[in-house]
């Protein structure tokens, strides 16, 4: 199988270097941001580290959305909730799409699936979550966190029927590329399953600048893991969405994954260290939302929400 991967960021050179070394599947990049096409091409790829050690010099291919004449079989994306829009719509202009393809992504938050389905068959979607760390710390420069084989991701068809041939095939090589990946049954189960894992671990490390080895230091967090875990759920219960996980084995997870990825600042973090903006309110404001539209109000992340906006807001006064 041939994948092209949009979005050369953190997770997309993740997904795309473990495909090409360890699945030996054709791989190219599609990439808007000039600094990390500029950096590739001047330095002859993309360097790769695992937990800071052992940096390689990744040979890629990479395009601009207009550059690119070649038909992957299936589209990778892992673009910020922010930019997915405009990327669909770019590489849309650009002829890039074509009936037969695939799509899978990972991306956190909600919202994705709906404007990809703008773009291609229902049936040709596979929706994915990736518990997997990965920083960007400069164009062309990424860091895989945690061991080899310590990777662990889900996938389910967007229609909810079972898996056909080419999902499976793409099932394959993510299991070769030594990506971790599980099937699950309902998509929307799954994603809302890491959205709450994200509205946590993600938003907290963030507010307060630090890695997640660092915020489980603190003796509370447990207690404030579980405030913010049983809203989400309750919001979810209430709009018919069974998570993957139960709420002990969510807040038992944030313990687990941050002592595995302890060096990792959460990609939430890594734009907001980046005077971007954040995926906030595709995660904790989603909750938050979905708890309105069902006579639910999930004070705490609604509050978290503002603190993340205020937190953005004062980056212009330091
Ligand atoms: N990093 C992680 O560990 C994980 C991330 N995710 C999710 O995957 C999705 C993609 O995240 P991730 O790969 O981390 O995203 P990145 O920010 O690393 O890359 C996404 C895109 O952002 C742009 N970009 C990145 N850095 C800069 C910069 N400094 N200035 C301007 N543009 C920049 C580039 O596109 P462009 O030029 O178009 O702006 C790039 O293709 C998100 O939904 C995220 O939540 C999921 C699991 C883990
Ligand atoms: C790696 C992980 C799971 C940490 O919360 C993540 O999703 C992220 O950094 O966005």
């Amino acid at each position: 199988m041939h994948y092209g991967i949009i979005g050369a960021g953190a997770m997309g050179y993740r997904y795309g270097v473990m495909l090409q070394e360890h699945a030996g599947v054709k791989v190219d990049f599609i990439e808007t941001w000039e600094p990390n096409l500029q950096a590739v091409k001047s330095q002859g790829g993309v360097k790769v580290a695992r937990d800071h050690q052992n940096q390689r010099l990744i040979p890629i291919n990479i395009y601009r959305p207009e550059e690119y004449s070649g038909s992957p079989d299936v589209w990778i994306i892992f673009k910020k909730q922010m930019q997915l829009a405009t990327e669909l719509m770019r590489c849309q202009k650009a002829g890039l799409f074509k009936p037969h393809q695939y799509v899978f992504s990972a991306m956190n938050g909600m919202g994705h699936f709906e404007k990809i389905n703008q773009f291609f068959d229902p049936d040709k979607i596979i929706c994915g979550t990736a518990m997997i760390a990965t920083r960007m710390d400069k164009p062309a420069d990424v860091d895989f966190m945690g061991d080899l084989g310590t990777e662990v991701m889900h996938m389910a068809p967007y229609n909810n029927q079972a898996p056909n041939l080419t999902m499976q095939q793409v099932f394959q090589d993510f299991q070769l590329a030594q990506l971790g990946p599980k099937w699950a049954t309902d998509w929307q189960g799954m994603c809302m399953s890491k959205v709450v894992f994200n509205a946590v671990c993600n938003t907290l490390c963030t507010m307060f600048e630090i890695q997640m080895g660092e915020f489980i230091q603190y003796p509370g967090v447990r207690e404030m893991a579980k405030q913010l875990f049983d809203e989400a759920f309750d919001a979810c219960e209430r709009a018919g969405i069974e998570l993957i996980e139960t709420r002990q084995a969510e807040v038992d997870s944030v313990i687990t994954v941050s002592k595995a990825y302890q060096y990792h600042y959460p990609s939430m973090y890594q734009d907001f260290s980046k005077g971007r903006p954040t995926e906030v309110d595709y995660i904790n404001g989603y909750i938050a939302k979905l708890g309105r539209q069902n006579d639910y109000i999930c004070r705490t992340h609604e509050f978290v929400v503002h603190e993340v906006h205020l937190a953005e807001t004062m980056r212009q006064f330091k």
